[in-house]
């Protein structure tokens, strides 16, 4: 490198940076970075990969998401360079490469402050332990950049306002107001709106997937009363017991003006929810036992912060009443920014994956104008799309599936290679009892929210046929894929020092004498060919699909819900006794495709993909699917009585 190329100053050396990222210049960016302490005696550093100009408050990371390339902003992001910084406009880098469609610079930008704010949380319940018992002593600090504009409903830029404090907001006086066009509205001290109603259609849609399908006497607790209008909402589907928590004097007086004390089945806790709600292993447990546990929750606070509602999610376990129970919450998370939002949903997602709950996603366009803003001080809302959160356990229904199921594969199997033993340890018949109970227990893990799908054929069986909603099926498969594969990881480690015996130094492979990959996935047995395979799994997931209705079938002999996985336990044993041989019954794409993928991972190598003509597409993947299809289609076609199948009712297509 010739010396005459460097920058003099630092300013110049920044500035040359700016100019490296907009062409795309990864090489240029690359020395630039490099730290030079001796050049020259009198070098102080390399550029910064944060500085940003004085005209549009681009950095070097804004620039290179102008250009698209990729490769400098992974090399930024690599150097100290922030994935979060905003411009004079407020747009991210990530803003950029949004509207640059650069979708490889975005995805990464994404990742790194998933993968940042995930670790922020992490660390600040580390250091400051669990803050929803100190949360009202501390003063509004972002400790960490990452978490800036992170708070629930307000914009960053409003520390001295009753919005940025808990304890000031509740310790201030509230204004219930009707706006120009007669919309009642709250706003706090300083004129920031605490609630609206152009939240209503947001507040509806949160209700409803809260309360629609609950069975009968389920119960609701709702954090934060603000205008009442997810209350209301919840009202319109019976509750037998209905719970909100509220702190704030003037809310208080607001509800009981419109007589919610007096309604039959409602409770009002007056109080912040840190009062009454305790993490799991909190000695204080018994301060949660009061309040007691609900079939749906919903929490939507104001002036808190994501530390806050990530506190919140860890007092979950002790208030949800089962497996059955949804939790949702205003997610408003960044919500003047785009790319932070979407940010905040991933992170909301990974935290809530860590108490064991699955996550889905509904996108709502709400409408919102300018007239909605006007007397307010400040916006806290500025995007096109609202992404409502429902969580639930469907994951650990897919999950006790395959742990039991391909358990009981390596308990007996890993002990036929001794023969003194074989006896001793287990045999056909017992891997046929394992799996369906794997599959009842499963069900009755994840039974009233899903209807204990735990299949990908069940799921698409129901959209094709059950109504049963497009937006959820995605979601749905994805949980059943990750639970599949975290119980192939888990039984994986619990045997691994036995199958490292069984295999005798031939590590990991997938066909052979020491191969152990069938203890994981399905193979079509050596005597038939693959078409009769395809054609077993399209039967026996056909068979598994039509019993199923039928047990579920209210209009049929119309078992109780909790009742309906001691009959899975026994269609799936006939199955697998009956329909087994052929191909070891994947009946589920995921069964069988989650433990593969996690054996991939774990080093089987691409045999995996490969073995018996790529069998894992036609076999344990497409011809379930379509066995699905068909078994549900000829019980609707010739049994089914009920009016919402495609088939039989009024249905009508609106996907
Ligand atoms: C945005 S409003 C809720 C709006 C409500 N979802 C509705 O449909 O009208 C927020 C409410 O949370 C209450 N709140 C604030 N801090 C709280 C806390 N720590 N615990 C419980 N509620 C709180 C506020 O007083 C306010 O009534």
């Amino acid at each position: 490198m010739e010396d005459e190329a460097w920058p003099a100053t630092r300013t110049e050396r920044n500035q040359e940076l700016l100019h490296a990222a907009a062409a795309g210049n990864v090489k240029e960016c690359e020395r630039l970075l490099q730290s030079q302490e001796d050049y020259n005696g009198d070098w102080d550093g390399s550029a910064d990969a944060w500085y940003a100009d004085e005209e549009l408050g681009w950095d070097a990371m804004h620039y290179a998401a102008d250009a698209g390339s990729d490769a400098v902003v992974k090399l930024l992001l690599q150097s100290g360079g922030l994935w979060n910084a905003v411009d004079k406009l407020g747009f991210t880098a990530g803003d950029i490469a949004w509207s640059r469609n650069a979708t490889t610079s975005y995805m990464a930008l994404l990742e790194e402050g998933v993968r940042q704010s995930f670790l922020a949380t992490l660390l600040e319940r580390k250091i400051h332990g669990t803050p929803e018992i100190e949360a009202q002593e501390t003063d509004y600090v972002q400790h960490n950049p990452s978490t800036e504009g992170a708070s629930l409903t307000l914009v960053p830029g409003t520390r001295n306002e009753a919005s940025a404090s808990n304890e000031a907001y509740l310790g201030s006086r509230l204004t219930f107001e009707k706006d120009e066009r007669g919309q009642w509205r709250c706003l706090d001290k300083d004129r920031n709106m605490v609630m609206a109603e152009w939240e209503d259609e947001i507040m509806q849609a949160s209700a409803r997937a809260l309360c629609e399908g609950q069975q009968e006497g389920f119960s609701v607790l709702n954090v934060g009363f603000g205008l009442g209008i997810i209350d209301e909402a919840i009202q319109a589907y019976r509750p037998e017991r209905h719970v909100i928590i509220e702190p704030h004097p003037d809310v208080l007086a607001f509800m009981k003006n419109q007589g919610w004390d007096k309604r039959p089945g409602v409770e009002i806790f007056e109080g912040t929810w840190e009062e009454f709600m305790r993490p799991k292993d909190d000695p204080e447990g018994e301060i949660a036992m009061k309040l007691g546990v609900f079939d749906a929750i919903y929490f939507d606070t104001y002036s808190q912060d994501y530390q806050d509602l990530r506190s919140f999610f860890d007092c979950l376990p002790n208030v949800l009443a089962g497996p059955d129970s949804r939790f949702s919450f205003f997610h408003g998370l960044a919500a003047t920014n785009r790319f932070l939002y979407e940010v905040y949903t991933r992170v909301c997602e990974l935290d809530l994956r860590e108490i064991g709950l699955v996550t889905e996603w509904q996108t709502l366009s709400p409408r919102i104008t300018e007239e909605d803003w006007n007397g307010v001080k400040r916006k806290y809302w500025s995007l096109a799309e609202y992404n409502l959160p429902l969580a639930h356990q469907q994951f650990w229904g897919s999950l006790f599936v395959v742990l039991f199921g391909t358990g009981v594969e390596c308990e007996v199997r890993l002990h036929y290679s001794d023969n003194q033993m074989m006896g001793a340890f287990g045999n056909f018949l017992q891997c046929r009892i394992a799996w369906a109970a794997g599959i009842a227990l499963g069900c009755w893990t994840a039974g009233g929210i899903s209807g204990a799908h735990l299949n990908p054929a069940v799921t698409i069986a129901m959209h094709v046929h059950r109504q049963f909603p497009q937006r959820k099926v995605v979601p749905y498969i994805l949980a059943q894929f990750a639970g599949c594969f975290t119980a192939a990881m888990i039984v994986y480690y619990v045997y691994h020092d036995s199958i490292a015996a069984y295999e005798k130094g031939v590590m990991r492979t997938v066909i052979g004498r020491h191969a152990t990959a069938g203890m994981f996935v399905t193979f079509p047995s050596a005597l038939i060919s693959l078409s009769t395979a395809f054609a077993t799994e399209m039967v026996g997931t056909a068979t598994l699909l039509f019993l199923v209705a039928a047990v579920g079938d209210q209009g049929n002999w119309g078992l109780s819900r909790g009742t309906l996985p001691i009959g899975l336990f026994f269609i799936v044993l006939a199955i697998g006794c009956a329909l087994g041989y052929n191909t070891g019954y994947a009946l589920n794409p995921a069964r069988d495709l989650g433990p593969r993928l996690a054996l991939t991972f774990l080093g089987y190598g691409s045999e995996l993909w490969t073995h018996n003509t790529m069998y894992w597409f036609g076999g344990p993947f497409l011809s379930p699917i379509l066995g699905g299809i068909l078994g549900v289609g000829f019980y609707d076609a010739f049994l089914y009585t009920g009016d919402d199948s495609l088939l039989t009712g009024v249905y009508v297509f609106d996907h």
